[in-house]
């Protein structure tokens, strides 16, 4: 469905934006009418723009609420136009908010089909948008009966600085339908007196790196984000510079073969294949289908590479796993695998290095394997958490702790150093400065400073973390089949039901348990009611769908695909299924 056209009154202004490219050129540009160069205080401005904001806002066609889900707003890319419109304002806002640091727009809907896009927001420092903001952005994208006053509610919410000057940084993937909404997204930046840096066409890990090391002055192009990895991966590799094995590289026919390409000169047995024009985005590739669906990708390259080693990214790279084409299908390498491996290595090197007194910590989610579970436990000084699924979620729950490293299972994760670990890795290596290079606890200390160096400090990075596991298997001497050995993994099977309403489903216990409706809950327990297996169900926070998990012990085949058919059928029973009956 097309957005409605603009209202007549606001075609008859003078003051409108932008432009050829704009399909908005109709529309006004408030903060040209209202300079903010010196704004009175954004509610100050939002109040006297009171009926501006309503010939702007509510004239495009939005389907139904929408929730700000587990990575943002996410749906058919046509029905987001008036949400991203005002995401734009409320970043611009947020910026406002922080006397000016520069919030981040990501305009991509990830690991979903091509037809679809969605929008996330992103905080200076390259987390995630704060929670208090997160539910004033739901309010305000849903609020059409009084857009402005939501809008006065929403800037509300802190105490708005009178000269702050809001700056938003816009990336965006290959989607056709990024450069509609980056168009509405700047036009609501801009509207809220803000300025706009348009990033590009960039991986999301990307964004997030850009706003952290604009943040802290550390760095301002995306150059230095390649300099970056190149550099401490070289420095991991040094130490011990194994043959790597060939490899090629699946890019889910997205952005993230730029990000591939630019690193390369690091990499040289490297075949990437599935670019953006090859084949359409994620569908029947990428890290979400190889994971979910335990399959080598369709590969819409012209050439099929012949290697053993495979990885594989989502569409916008934040996402990677590994595997070995095996006869009849492929050994996964999943995201579980990447923390098992990654904390063991840190953990070791944190012990050779002296610096045992920081802490340690891994977080996973529900959907992680319960082997790899128990292997991170036996790991010595090594905190296991659970944490709700979702990086927002993983990302806090590690934050506390020195080190902390978050994957989950479908491959998103990284290595997170606080800034006093660091700090001590530093200090540690400078009073080591006297000795020789070769001491086993300066190599360690160096070894952690380059992996957290290597590691998006800002949000897992398939690119990175493709990076960071190579160079960790070429340390330790690993090939990907001892790795996979690291632990044998319990059968688990992922289902999904579409249901009328997926919200009638509350969970609590990080997703692992339901709390209503509670005849489901009853029905999920019957059916994983035997040792060594577990199930849980939670609705989607990315599609309109709703997950069903189950785990049972290797010995135990054919156990997992039994209860989560028998779960997917209480789903569909007591939350009203739709479609085809299970
Ligand atoms: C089971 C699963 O893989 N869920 C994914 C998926 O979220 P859902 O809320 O399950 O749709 O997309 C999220 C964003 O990429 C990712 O963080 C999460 O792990
Ligand atoms: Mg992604």
């Amino acid at each position: 469905m097309h957005p409605l056209p603009p209202p007549t009154s606001s075609r008859r202004r003078e003051t409108q934006v932008n432009s050829k490219s704009s399909h908005l050129g109709d529309f006004i540009n408030l903060s040209t009418r209202y300079p903010y160069e010196h704004p009175p205080t954004i509610m100050q401005a939002v109040s006297d723009l009171q009926s501006d904001l309503n010939s702007l806002l509510g004239h495009r066609s939005q389907p139904g609420p929408l929730s700000y889900g587990t990575a943002g707003f996410r749906g058919k890319a046509e029905t987001l136009h008036e949400a991203v419109l005002r995401c734009g304002m409320l970043a611009a806002c947020r910026s406002h908010s922080l006397a000016g640091r520069a919030v981040g727009v990501m305009v991509t809907a990830s690991h979903n089909p091509a037809p679809d896009n969605g929008l996330k927001l992103v905080e200076p420092d390259g987390s995630m948008l704060h929670k208090d903001w997160e539910v004033a952005a739901t309010e305000f994208v849903n609020a059409f009966d009084n857009p402005p006053a939501a809008l006065a509610k929403m800037v509300k919410l802190e105490d708005v600085p009178r000269q702050g000057k809001a700056v938003v940084l816009i990336g965006w993937d290959t989607r056709k339908s990024s450069a509609v909404l980056v168009d509405l997204a700047c036009q609501g930046v801009e509207v809220m007196g803000g300025t706009v840096i348009k990033l590009g066409l960039v991986t999301t890990p990307q964004l997030h790196f850009s706003l952290r090391a604009r943040d802290r002055k550390e760095a301002s192009a995306l150059e230095d984000y390649y300099t970056a990895l190149r550099r401490a991966f070289g420095k991991l590799v040094r130490e011990k510079r194994a043959v790597l094995p060939p490899l090629a590289v699946d890019c889910a026919n997205g952005v993230g073969a730029v990000a591939i390409d630019a690193i390369r000169s690091a990499l040289p047995a490297i075949a990437v294949v599935n670019r953006a024009n090859d084949g359409p985005l994620n569908k029947n590739c990428g890290a979400d289908f190889v994971q979910k669906q335990r399959k080598m990708p369709e590969i819409y390259s012209k050439a099929v590479p012949k290697c053993k080693m495979w990885a594989s990214l989502d569409g916008d790279a934040d996402r990677l796993v590994m595997f070995e084409k095996r006869d009849g299908g492929i050994a996964l390498a999943d995201g579980d695998r990447f923390a098992a491996l990654v904390t063991q290595f840190i953990s070791k090197h944190m012990k050779q290095g002296g610096v045992g007194g920081l802490s340690l910590a891994v977080a996973q989610t529900a959907y992680s394997n319960g082997a790899a579970t128990e292997f991170l436990s036996k790991l010595q000084g090594v905190q296991v958490v659970t944490a709700k699924t979702g990086v927002k979620h993983l990302e806090k729950a590690v934050r506390k702790f020195d080190i902390g490293v978050y994957w989950e299972p479908n491959g998103h994760g990284t290595v997170l150093f606080s800034d006093k670990a660091v700090g001590e890795l530093t200090s540690a290596k400078a009073k080591l400065a006297g000795e020789h290079d070769g001491s086993q606890q300066k190599r360690s200390l160096s070894t952690l400073l380059a992996v957290s160096a290597l590691a998006n400090q800002a949000v897992g990075d398939g690119v990175a973390d493709l990076l960071l596991i190579l160079a960790i298997l070429s340390r330790e001497d690993m090939t990907t089949s001892e790795w996979l050995r690291l632990y044998e993994e319990r059968r688990s099977s992922n289902v999904v039901v579409r249901v009328t309403d997926k919200s009638v489903i509350v969970t609590e216990d990080c997703d692992r348990l339901v709390k209503e409706p509670a005849a489901l809950r009853d029905a999920i327990a019957k059916a994983s009611d035997e040792e060594g297996c577990r199930a849980f169900v939670r609705p989607s926070g990315t599609e309109d769908v709703v997950r069903v998990y189950a785990e049972a012990p290797v010995k135990r085949e054919g156990k997992a695909n039994e209860m989560a058919l028998e779960i997917a059928r209480a789903v569909y029973r007591l939350c009203g299924g739709v479609g085809e009956r299970l």
